[in-house]
């Protein structure tokens, strides 16, 4: 699914975010992404959905040079990928269907299967009688359930989270887990950057721990590793 052949990252501040990373991630596969702040977590996420480019190497989505496509194509690139970001960044003004339903306007979703797709989806997320009210009327982990409904309803294959149940509480963020795994238990496959270590902990996955750009574990079924 993902291939990184030495990739590097470094910002124009000289900054080397991402040095020299080999790494492949399969069809499938959760994987976390752990490692102190500043490590280079984000510039990893970031990669792959192409808001950043590697500076050197290369990064392939299914064969496709992520780092090599033109600023026309990440679109549709973005089209196929579910991002899921801490602060949920839904839009305020539009209902919890609304912004859902206008991940599929924007692809040209027919307006006949709008419905029952946004529908099915709020349903997965356990928020179909929310509907109708604003984020503003939701708590933080039910925005979060509305971002996620947002990330999957094209059925992307391949979902990048960063740090999604940063700002949420221990419960909350338990009950945003279980989606997680149900995406994955669907066949999605799952990059989560994350700083909780209870989560990584108990729910076994594929783990590696970056420090200064550089992948320094690499565990089937890992733990958290780190005291913080
Ligand atoms: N746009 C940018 N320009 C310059 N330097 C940047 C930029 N974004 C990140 N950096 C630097 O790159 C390094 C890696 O940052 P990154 O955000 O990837 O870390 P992180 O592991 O996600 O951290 P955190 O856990 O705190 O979110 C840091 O030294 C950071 O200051």
């Amino acid at each position: 699914m993902i291939s990184m052949q030495k990739v590097s990252k470094v910002y124009p501040n000289g900054v080397v975010a991402m040095d020299d990373l080999d790494l492949e991630i399969r069809d499938g596969e959760f994987l976390y992404v752990v490692g102190p702040s500043g490590a280079g977590k984000s510039t990893f996420m970031k990669m792959i959905y192409r808001e950043e480019k590697p500076t050197a190497g290369q990064l392939l989505i299914d064969g496709l040079d992520v780092g090599k496509i033109k600023d026309r194509h990440v679109p549709k690139l973005r089209r196929q990928l579910g991002v899921i970001f801490q602060d949920f960044k839904l839009l305020p003004s539009l209902t919890v269907y609304e912004n859902v339903a206008f991940a599929l306007e924007v692809v040209g979703a027919e307006t006949s299967s709008i419905r029952k797709q946004v529908m099915d989806v709020l349903n997965l997320v356990g928020l179909k009688n929310k509907a109708r009210n604003y984020p503003d009327e939701l708590s933080g982990g039910e925005q979060q359930r509305v971002s996620i409904a947002r990330a999957i309803v094209n059925k992307p294959k391949l979902i990048i989270a960063d740090e999604p149940t940063g700002n949420l509480d221990p419960e909350t963020a338990w009950g945003i887990m279980e989606v997680f795994e149900e995406i994955h238990r669907r066949g999605a496959t799952i990059v989560m950057a994350t700083h909780n270590r209870d989560i990584v902990d108990k729910i076994r996955h594929r783990v590696i721990a970056i420090e200064n750009g550089k992948v320094v574990r690499d565990e089937e079924k890992g733990a958290y590793g780190y005291d913080i």
